[in-house]
């Protein structure tokens, strides 16, 4: 699952630390407070980023046994600039000094022991940045969502220090999944709790274009809840298509769940109204409607919706789409959010998706949170959204 967009953010990792050694190659060698040179230290995928590494031991004083030897030649060096230490008052500034700074490593180095942090250098990630913009839309991010990823992680590597224990790794991966967890995890609530909360019958219906599994997912939501403990009966207000109370009522015989349905053409609203009034009736805790996703026009599929809406006044609309259909599932999530405002969404065929767009970019774009991705054809294929446990599976954490 996600596995081409897993690799992209990998590589973004890869391209910071890369840098961050060229950055450390190139940094002029740091000058000792005694005015010797200190030993070159070689570049390390985990040293700090773009200086150079604070030393725990002092500066060796010249014994009779053992003299001192500057690293290079055999000849003490000349301090290149004016000589700081940590007692200056430069070391206790409040940390805008870069590790680019003339002086460079040592510089870093007084105010890295000063203050138990170091500055990461914005010139290391501008590249690596650009590149994972592209990358990003590459694997169908949203623009604007791959714009605001981009801006976040700039913000949190840029502005911000990080400790002196912590890899260059370490501060990056910390960036990406606080960059990432902000644009997905936008309007997240409890769907489980959101039931246990909701007079019953709880009233759930499911918009979304045809053929992205949006009856398969009525079914395992069913299930899903009936292991909850609720009950559960299926209406089927997709009155418009062949074949579609059949395909419905194949589930709801497979579940052992009644179903309310009319003819063909009847009258969408309708047929979910009656299904509330069945579980009123019958102490049935979860209405599931299904409904049309496609219509001769899709303004009358959109009345259709507002119609639904209105008459039934649903408890939660559950978008449903396939991950696999990328930036067309965004933008169609926002259109039907704008025609029946949806209160979350169901991202159907995960396993099969590499790319992650969907994903990573329908909360950001509707302001509504993604409560379950499908992945399978089983019944128990459906998984509850957790925005965390995403961003460890593309963090490979
Ligand atoms: N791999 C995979 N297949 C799925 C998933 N969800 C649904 N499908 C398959 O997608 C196909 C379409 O699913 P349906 O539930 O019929 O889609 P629909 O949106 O209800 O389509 P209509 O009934 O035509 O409106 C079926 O073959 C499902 O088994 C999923 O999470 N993963």
């Amino acid at each position: 699952m996600f596995d081409g967009l897993k690799e992209k953010l990998g590589r973004f990792r890869d391209d910071v630390e890369e840098e961050a050694e060229e950055a450390d190659d190139e940094a002029p060698e740091p000058t000792g407070a005694d005015g010797t040179a200190e030993p070159a230290e070689p570049a390390d995928h985990d040293e700090p980023l773009g200086e150079a590494e604070p030393s725990a031991e002092p500066a060796q004083s010249p014994t009779p046994d053992s003299p001192p030897e500057p690293a290079g030649s055999g000849e003490p060096l000349e301090p290149e600039a004016p000589v700081e230490t940590s007692d200056e008052p430069d070391v206790e500034s409040t940390g805008d000094e870069r590790a680019s700074d003339s002086g460079g490593g040592f510089m870093h180095r007084a105010k890295s022991l000063a203050t138990g942090q170091i500055v990461v250098d914005p010139e290391v990630i501008e590249g690596p940045l650009d590149d994972l913009e592209f990358a990003l839309l590459e694997s169908d991010v949203e623009f604007t969502v791959a714009q605001e990823i981009v801006a976040n992680l700039r913000d949190e590597l840029e502005n911000a220090t990080r400790g002196m224990t912590q890899t260059v790794e370490e501060r990056v991966d910390q960036a990406l999944r606080e960059a990432l967890l902000e644009v997905i995890s936008v309007g997240q609530f409890d769907f489980d709790e959101r039931i246990a909360a909701a007079e019953k019958p709880v009233t759930l219906i499911f918009t979304g274009v045809n053929g992205v599994g949006k009856t398969t997912s009525i079914a395992k939501l069913s299930q899903y809840l009936e292991e909850r403990g609720y009950s559960t009966v299926l209406a089927n207000g997709d009155t418009y298509r062949a074949g579609a109370n059949e395909q419905i009522r194949e589930h709801a015989r497979n579940l052992d769940t009644k179903l309310i349905s009319h003819e063909q053409g009847g009258d969408p609203a309708a047929v979910i109204y009656d299904a509330v009034e069945y579980a009123q009736a019958h102490g049935i805790d979860v209405v599931l409607g299904d409904t049309a996703g496609r219509l001769h026009t899709n303004e009358g599929l959109m009345d259709q919706l507002e119609k639904i809406d209105r008459v039934v006044g649903p408890d939660m609309t559950l978008f449903t789409d396939e991950a696999v259909a990328g930036q067309d599932a965004v933008q169609r999530a926002k259109k039907f959010n704008d025609a029946a405002e949806i209160d979350g969404a169901i991202l159907t065929k995960a396993d099969a998706d590499a790319n992650g767009g969907a994903a990573i970019s329908i909360a950001y774009v509707t302001g509504k949170p993604i409560l379950f991705l499908g992945t399978g054809q089983g019944y128990d294929d459906i998984e509850r959204f957790d925005p965390d446990w995403l961003v460890d599976q593309l963090l490979g954490a």
